[in-house]
């Protein structure tokens, strides 16, 4: 113990032993709700799933992953990847990036931080450029801070300012741009009112723009790159309401795949290129799909693609993505310091951990379980597998993803004895379920609990243990529902498909032979959270949590 008291060391479990293997398994976007025809979960084969929510009422139970029990502002906040993770990961909620900006945009303090200072000396000769999601989503970034913001730089010195807009239909209903492109325009209206030049500079779908993650594919950054820096783009419109609306009718067209585009005068030329001596904020509190084009600013020697023209800028994260990288260097929010998660516990205390999943949520159970630190604690024990994604499609062109691969790596490294836990994220209820397409979901599902399968199949081989959980809610519900749970129609009579993530609970579920007799869910934990899943992983790892985790969902009975 170090003279500050603090110590790695965790004491023993008084109970339950070490040594056994345990699963951590994350379904992502697997939420529980009521059987519908909407219910992808329930309307799929899943008997794997199923088997475990009939089995003891011991060993199963539900956990809550939305608002407050994952650090988000409002109960209304759906779940979503980053703060479920990072609350499976820490065993604690921070309050989350959300919660921070909405803080310090309201208290002003964000004005006087070393972020702003930094970008704002670049206010009075170039042009500020916020680039960023346009919705109201709240799970990468909010419009309503994208307008605080440019009222307080305005107010701040920025005379001219240029938006590059990310459309959303992922986080929010499909169709949705046009509405938040109006609300920004008009606002931008009232600025240019006040003798700012603010305008919208450029657009695209933020999956096929700018917000890729994990080095899944860096066309998608580059796209965005021409766009916002170079003023580059097959299509030029001369404002962004009626850009999107052009998209939006190609046939197929959907908000989070628009094409890139951007706003010429009349000449043709682009009005809001990035060039020497302004200044680029990233407006995005979400680290994920961030830190790709945040390399591209940030660093001297990229080369993922070609830049062509590097403007020499002043960049400010809206938060700091990634604290093992420290980038980017400058920014406007400081992030949730999500320290000593269980991740970082185990390997001190020894305990061989392996981490897999496919690249589209390769940093969920890595990156975000260990409090968006990338790299490994410690390598000697540790191992993190990534299967490559397929790029370049919506996933409900292949919904059983690379379901079948991860189960077969998972199985291979629980049946080589070399790990104590193998953790790993099944993404297809949830990358399918944002495509909206209910059919395509209903065989992620499937798929899903196929991979969920060959995991417990191993952990039976080797006396082990599992623990099969989810992050948050979105196969579960594919329609958006009015108070009383009744679906809405549009004008013409169809159902409104709901592509984001929900508010449901998730299930979580123990058992495996390693599970020792009379160990169950603890009945007077009601108000349970995927923030309890840490200490209970550690509690099946034979050893007592950190005093300052939240409680174990587990006790040990006499039987
Ligand atoms: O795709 C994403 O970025 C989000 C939705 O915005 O999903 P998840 O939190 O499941 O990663
Ligand atoms: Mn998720
Ligand atoms: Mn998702």
């Amino acid at each position: 113990m170090g003279s500050s008291g603090f110590s790695w060391k965790l004491a023993d479990h008084p109970k339950l032993p070490k040594g056994k293997t345990v699963a951590v398994v994350v379904l992502d976007g697997w939420g529980e709700a009521k059987p519908d025809q909407y219910n992808c979960i329930h309307v799929a084969e899943t008997p794997t799933m199923d088997s475990l929510k009939k089995g003891d009422p011991d060993k199963w139970r539900l956990v809550k992953a939305h608002g407050s029990a994952v650090g988000l502002p409002t109960e209304d906040d759906m779940g979503n990847s980053e703060v479920g993770h990072n609350a499976l990961g820490a065993g604690r909620i921070f309050a989350q990036g959300a919660k921070l900006v909405d803080l310090a945009l309201e208290s002003g303090k964000i004005y006087d931080g070393e972020g702003f200072k930094y970008i704002s000396e670049c206010f009075e000769k170039g042009t500020l450029h916020l680039i960023g999601l346009l919705s109201d989503g709240g799970v990468h970034s909010r419009l309503d801070q994208l307008l605080l913001l440019l009222k307080g730089s305005s107010e701040r010195g920025a005379k001219r300012i240029r938006v590059h807009i990310l459309t959303d239909g992922r986080d929010v209903l499909d169709g949705s741009s046009v509405g938040f492109v109006e609300t920004l325009e008009n606002y931008l209206a009232e600025l240019r009112g006040k003798g700012v030049d603010a305008q919208i500079a450029s657009g695209g779908g933020r999956m096929y723009v700018t917000m890729d993650r994990y080095e899944n594919d860096w066309e998608v950054v580059k796209r965005g790159w021409d766009a916002q820096v170079l003023g580059e783009a097959p299509f030029k419109f001369r404002n962004a309401v009626e850009a999107v609306k052009q998209l939006r009718q190609a046939p197929k067209a959907s908000d989070q795949y628009l094409p890139p585009f951007v706003i010429a005068d009349e000449s043709g030329k682009a009005v809001g290129p990035i060039v020497d001596g302004d200044a680029v904020v990233t407006i995005n509190f979400r680290a994920d799909r961030m830190v790709m084009v945040a390399k591209a600013f940030e660093y001297e020697d990229f080369d993922k693609f070609d830049r062509v023209r590097v403007p020499k800028i002043r960049y400010a994260g809206m938060l700091q993505y990634d604290g093992e990288l420290k980038l980017p260097s400058h920014y406007l929010v400081s992030p949730p310091e999500i320290d000593r998660t269980s991740g970082e516990y185990l390997v001190h205390n020894g305990v061989r951990t392996f981490a897999c999943s496919e690249t589209v949520k390769f940093g969920h159970v890595t990156f975000f379980w260990n409090g968006n630190r990338s790299g490994y604690f410690n390598e000697g024990l540790e191992e993190y597998v990534e299967i490559p994604s397929d790029s370049g499609i919506t996933f409900n062109v292949q919904p059983k993803m690379k379901a079948l691969e991860i189960g077969e790596k998972v199985r291979d490294a629980i049946l080589s004895g070399k790990f104590d836990q193998v953790r790993v994220n099944i993404p297809n209820g949830d990358m399918v379920g944002h495509t909206g397409d209910i059919e395509a979901t209903v065989v992620a599902c499937k798929a899903a609990d196929e991979a969920v399968k060959m995991i417990l199949d191993a952990i039976e081989q080797v006396g082990g243990i599992y623990v099969v959980t989810a992050d948050h809610g979105n196969a579960e519900d594919m329609v958006k529902r009015n108070k009383t749970g009744q679906p809405l129609l549009d004008k013409g009579g169809k159902i409104q498909i709901l592509t984001s993530h929900t508010c449901q609970p998730v299930p979580i579920a123990i058992g495996g032979p390693g599970l020792a007799p009379g160990c169950r869910f603890r009945r007077d934990l009601p108000t349970g959270g995927l923030a309890n899943v840490a200490a209970t992983v550690m509690n099946l790892h034979g050893f007592e949590p950190p005093s300052d985790y939240e409680p174990s969902l587990i006790e040990v009975v006499d039987i």
